[in-house]
């Protein structure tokens, strides 16, 4: 898929979408956001999405959800078009979880509880909890009450309430202690497995997406630099974006740009 994103000056039209030049009017500008993103994600896979800040990470995701429209290219879940799933419906299945989950005021339960109640089905919470490790004793706790990482589980739960097909994790962990981080990882790669749901998970970090994930695309400025099974992108075949990148990625690249 390609996405480029107008930041337009009304009325001006003739913008070169594919190189983002100015208008014939020299007042219209659009940027390419992403260039031709190609991939296939399998049940029970889990895709690592790498790149410095910026490089399109998250509008990968939201596309896949339709929060963000496309100018170019398909996509298909479960073989139809995205845009003939009704988009309720969409994001029941293609489930977008946030860095920083919002909730609306209330308990727990409620929050877990409120998409199965909008779709009439069945709801177990105390299992939901365990599933996520949660004490089910927070069930009745307003929701502002937990903590960061119990919240980060909790929409977790949310989500899966709704059985989705497919976990799109935008850098779930970022603000979570390594302890949380890493219960947070085995939780979903079990999940993964065992259920067989598809997971898109970005990250920053190279060394969480090695722990988590079987496969690796690398972003920047929106392109691809690599799309590899895991044991490939840290191999040294992997290319000179591919070691670029980790060459800089301490935890943290600092938003820097990777070799093309
Ligand atoms: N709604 C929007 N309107 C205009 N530009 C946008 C919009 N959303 C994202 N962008 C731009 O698209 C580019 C990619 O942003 P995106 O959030 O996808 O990057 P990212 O790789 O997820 O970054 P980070 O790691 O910092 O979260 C950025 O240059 C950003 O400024």
């Amino acid at each position: 898929v390609s996405v480029a994103f107008p930041t337009a000056a009304a009325g001006s039209t003739g913008a070169n979408r594919a190189t983002g030049a100015l208008s014939s009017e020299g007042e219209q500008r659009e940027r390419q956001l992403l260039h031709r993103v190609n991939g296939c994600l399998m049940s029970g896979e889990i895709l690592s999405v790498l790149g410095p800040s910026g490089s399109g990470k998250s509008t990968l995701l939201r596309v896949l959800n339709r929060l963000f429209p496309i100018d170019g290219g398909k996509i298909q879940f479960k073989e139809q078009p995205l845009e003939s799933w009704p988009v309720t419906e969409l994001r029941r299945r293609v489930s977008f979880i946030a860095q920083q989950p919002a909730f609306f005021p209330g308990t727990a339960e409620e929050n877990l509880t409120y998409g199965t109640r909008l779709w009439n089905l069945p709801c177990d919470p105390v299992r939901l909890m365990k599933t996520v490790r949660l004490e089910a004793d927070l069930l009745r706790q307003p929701v502002d009450t937990l903590s960061g990482g119990q919240q980060q589980r909790l929409a977790l739960a949310r989500s899966l309430a709704l059985d989705p097909d497919v976990l799109l994790l935008d850098e779930p962990t970022s603000a979570l202690d390594i302890h949380t981080t890493r219960e947070i990882e085995e939780m979903v790669t079990a999940l993964a497995g065992r259920e067989r749901k598809g997971v898109i998970w970005v990250t920053h970090d190279p060394e969480q997406a090695r722990r988590v994930s079987q496969r690796l695309l690398l972003l920047d400025e929106g392109h691809v630099i690599a799309d590899l099974p895991k044991d490939a992108f840290f191999s040294d075949k992997a290319g000179a974006g591919v070691r670029s990148f980790l060459a800089i990625s301490d935890g943290s690249n600092g938003g820097k740009e990777v070799e093309k």
